[in-house]
């Protein structure tokens, strides 16, 4: 899965090359720039929330499972326009993974 991320980084990122706006999604969005590119963010993770809740009345995650891909996606292009990657992000989860949120919030209000 860290692969697919991985092959999406590299094609994000081969689109800052790209100049023909009208033949890539990805070369507008890096043309618009980042205000273009966290509206994006923003509006997709408006559209996750709403489809969560649809979700959780009909039982039917398909629509859920779309608009979290749209923001993954998005959120990986506002990424590559600051120069780092999903491999940053997985990165720091890795770091994370065991480390319970509750133990590491007090260890931060011990260090404040
Ligand atoms: N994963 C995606 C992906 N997910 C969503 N989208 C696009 O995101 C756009 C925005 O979604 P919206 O629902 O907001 O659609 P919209 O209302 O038409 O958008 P706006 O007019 O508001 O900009 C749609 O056009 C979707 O097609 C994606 N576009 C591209 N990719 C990947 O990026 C690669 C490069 O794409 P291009 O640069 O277009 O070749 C592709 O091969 C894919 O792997």
């Amino acid at each position: 899965m860290s692969e697919l991320l991985q092959q999406l980084d590299a094609v994000l990122e081969s689109r800052k090359c790209e100049d023909d706006a009208e033949k890539s999604y990805v070369a507008s969005l890096h043309k618009k720039g980042l205000n273009k590119i966290l509206e994006k963010v923003g509006e997709e993770a408006t559209e996750t929330i709403l489809a969560a809740k649809d979700a959780q009345s009909s039982g039917d995650n398909q629509d859920m499972i779309a608009e979290t891909a749209d923001l993954w996606f998005h959120s990986m292009v506002m990424l590559s326009h600051l120069g780092a990657g999903s491999q940053d992000v997985l990165q720091e989860l890795g770091r994370r993974f065991g480390l319970s949120g509750l133990e590491e919030k007090a260890a931060r209000s011990k260090e404040g």
